[in-house]
């Protein structure tokens, strides 16, 4: 039992916490339970102990700003699994708890049949009676709240029978069908003789279909799929058979290839492309893929931004893997808990990047400090006392060893404030000192090669003057973008100013939080705050807080400016 406290300043207020800390350090939670100071409702937790507990956790830490009520009841996403055992963990149903777990999502299972299965092959499948089936779901979806359904191996008509009964008895929100019949090592899953009522039960009523190649093809008759404008075709005849959207997976395109999946929503082609791993440790990427989309639209998001998330995972997850070893067959299963892992000391828990995170963003800037004589590290702790919520190290004239240095050194004082630390342009700093993130410019490395050089946890944030630049970031998967120069500047030569409607182009055109920055200070953030923009989330300041005798005052001074409270005296 791991009994927290109470945190009585601001709005967070814990008792009674209990979870598993080799998965769950309490400083995330901690941290986590800070984050929500940024929300109108106290955080409750109350004996969280029972066999919920891991995901309950990893949801809050993940999910802080949709939890939280005076009430102790709090509802959290939810995923129904419906899919087979397989024995060496690797695939199905326990592919899919532990790929919800690692993305704060709580699993329940349907088991519908039990593989005896290896590294090696199948070598034995159960089939579980359809009337036990029927039972299992209705135990589930009649009591526990189901977000989403994600199916995996159905492997006769009666049980897809059973199951469109069921969700026709107890409507979800979403409903994810990975339409499994063969495994990697050639053994058949579910026969040809389920494929009509897979096409009539469960794909008209499906908001995702993921099938891989083989599976596409044999969905549509043995239609041949070997490139991606097969894989384009296939997707657009899926998409006919009544899913909103489908996903075909090319994992098993050539090795040479990367690993690109298309995406269908009915109007526009999408294609999701990765490097693709060599590892042997494939064992179980569509189930992962398709349990980790089916967590992130039981979070709340979009059909396209759960993909997106999905693929991500599974690309640095297979990349974390790639050289673990796990029994002598020819294909073997990887990690899942790569997040909890590469990031536990993580300032703030794992994926918990928020917007409000950019509402004061400190940049930093060696030439200023040199002027008036103080230490990166001086100006950066003022700065964070004085309020600032993100801190980002532009260091142009540094050595890379005195910015490395410096970077360390600042990020101690930042995760003991539980503010993120950014690096500019320099990933390979970033990854030196297990910096929060990296923020870069349009001629820096494209946001999609940080992302995939960070993984999916650490926060990229990308400059965009422009609103087609701003799509980009998006589709490249940065989580933020840094917008300006709103104002004229003498801090960047040369610096395009787009103004308050340049930046409200950038703001509307994307989805990510938008932090503005550019000749901003004191007298004019609040104006800046004011365009009213909903995603337009901070503004971003380096002359205003560092060009100044005291960062502290100036910084608590911005602070007011924005906030309308009277700053506290220095
Ligand atoms: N070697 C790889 N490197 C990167 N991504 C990969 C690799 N192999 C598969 N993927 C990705 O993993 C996801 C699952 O695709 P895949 O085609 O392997 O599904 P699947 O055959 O249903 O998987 P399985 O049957 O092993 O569960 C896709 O997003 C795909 O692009
Ligand atoms: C139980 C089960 N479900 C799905 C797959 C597909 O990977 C597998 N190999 N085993
Ligand atoms: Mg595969």
């Amino acid at each position: 039992m791991a009994y927290c406290g109470v945190l009585t300043s601001s709005l967070s207020f814990i008792k009674n916490v209990n979870f598993d800390q080799n998965y769950v350090p309490l400083s995330n939670f901690q941290a986590t339970t800070l984050q929500s100071r940024h929300l109108r409702s106290p955080l409750i937790i109350s004996k969280i102990n029972s066999s919920r507990h891991l995901a309950t956790a990893m949801v809050i830490q993940e999910n802080g700003a949709s939890v939280g009520s005076h009430s102790s009841k709090m509802e959290i996403p939810h995923v129904l699994s419906v899919a087979g055992s397989d024995s060496g963990a690797g695939a199905g149903i326990q592919a899919d708890l532990k790929a919800c777990a690692a993305r704060g999502v709580y699993c329940s299972t349907v088991i519908t049949a039990v593989t005896a299965q290896n590294t090696v092959g199948v070598q034995d499948v159960f089939i579980v009676p359809e009337d036990m089936v029927a039972k299992q779901l209705k135990s589930v979806l009649s009591d526990m709240h189901v977000n989403v359904v994600k199916t995996g191996m159905l492997p006769s008509a009666g049980i897809v029978n059973v199951l469109s009964q069921r969700l026709r008895e107890f409507p979800v929100r979403a409903l994810v069908v990975d339409p499994v019949m063969v495994s990697t090592s050639g053994d058949v899953l579910a026969g040809p003789s389920i494929l009509s009522d897979f096409r009539e039960k469960l794909l008209p009523i499906a908001d995702l279909v993921t099938p891989n190649l083989k599976e596409a093809s044999a969905l549509l008759g043995g239609m041949h799929l070997q490139t991606i404008a097969d894989m384009c075709a296939a997707a657009k005849l899926l998409h006919k058979m009544g899913p909103r959207n489908v996903l075909v997976k090319g994992g098993d395109l050539p090795d040479l290839l990367d690993a690109v999946d298309i995406f269908f929503d009915g109007e526009n082609i999408y294609e999701f492309k990765s490097a693709r791993v060599i590892t042997r440790n494939t064992h179980g990427t569509g189930c992962t893929l398709a349990s980790c989309i089916a967590a992130e639209l039981a979070k709340g998001s979009p059909m396209l931004s759960a993909v997106k998330v999905a693929k991500c995972y599974i690309e640095s997850a297979l990349d974390y893997s790639k050289d673990i070893f796990i029994g002598d067959g020819p294909q073997g299963p990887f990690d899942h808990f790569v997040r909890l892992k590469t990031s536990s000391h993580n300032y703030h828990g794992p994926g918990a990047f928020s917007p409000s995170n950019l509402f004061m963003y400190a940049v930093t800037d060696s030439r200023m400090n040199e002027k008036w004589g103080r230490s990166i590290t001086d100006a950066v702790k003022a700065a964070i006392e004085g309020g600032a919520t993100i801190v980002q190290l532009r260091e142009k004239d540094a050595e890379t060893g005195d910015f490395l240095r410096a970077a360390k050194a600042c990020l101690e004082i930042c995760r003991s404030h539980k503010v993120p630390l950014l690096i500019n342009d320099r990933v390979d700093v970033a990854l030196a000192c297990d910096a929060d993130g990296v923020h870069v410019g349009q001629s820096d490395m494209p946001a999609c090669e940080v992302r995939r050089l960070l993984g999916p946890e650490k926060i990229i944030g990308a400059s965009c003057k422009t609103p087609k630049q701003a799509q980009q970031a998006w589709i490249d998967g940065a989580d933020y973008i840094g917008s300006g120069g709103v104002f004229p500047t003498n801090t960047k030569a040369n610096n395009l100013t787009i103004g308050l409607d340049g930046l409200r182009a950038v703001c509307l055109a994307s989805k990510l939080p938008v932090v503005a920055i550019g000749g901003i200070g004191i007298s004019n953030a609040r104006s800046v705050m004011d365009t009213g923009v909903p995603n337009l989330s901070g503004v971003a300041v380096v002359s205003a807080l560092f060009d100044q005798e005291c960062v502290l005052s100036a910084t608590r001074k911005l602070h007011s400016a924005l906030t309308g409270v009277a700053p506290k005296p220095t």
